[in-house]
């Protein structure tokens, strides 16, 4: 296989980007729940460090679950039918998911249920 440069490096997991929203379900619940915290981020005009903490958590997301995909797909390569080991592998790969899930749902809880407090209250000014 010839050495690829930075720019097809790119291109391949541009492509893998696509194939995983366009083809993962998960993928997809996961990008509609981004596009919504972003909204609300800038809805609520949330503060720089919130931004940060709110993408990273994002971010950790959606990797984990481009992993726990990827992962996926070796175990049904190389063992097609039913096997306890790709039981684990696969159940292992999607607690990853799921543990940055529950994190990311209990930051933004922390960031927004305050914010969301205080408009109801009638005290914001968004
Ligand atoms: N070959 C297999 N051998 C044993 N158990 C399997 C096998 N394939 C899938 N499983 C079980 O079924 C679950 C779902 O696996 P599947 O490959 O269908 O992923 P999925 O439906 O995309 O799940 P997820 O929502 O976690 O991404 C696994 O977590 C595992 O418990």
């Amino acid at each position: 296989m010839k050495q690829q440069n930075i720019f097809s490096t790119f291109k391949n997991a541009i492509e893998g980007c696509g194939y995983f929203f366009k083809n993962e379900r998960n993928g997809k619940i996961q990008l509609v729940a981004a596009i919504i915290t972003v909204g609300a981020g800038i809805w609520l005009k949330i503060s720089g460090m919130e931004w940060i903490i709110l993408l990273l958590c994002i971010a950790a997301v959606f990797s984990l679950e481009m992993l726990n995909s990827a992962i996926e797909r070796i175990c049904d390569l190389v063992q097609p039918g039913f096997h306890p080991l790709v039981k684990i592998i696969k159940d292992v790969a999607a607690a990853a998911v799921l543990v940055a899930a529950i994190a990311s749902v209990a930051v933004g809880a922390i960031i927004f249920v305050p914010k969301l407090i205080t408009l109801l209250n009638g005290h914001g000014h968004i």
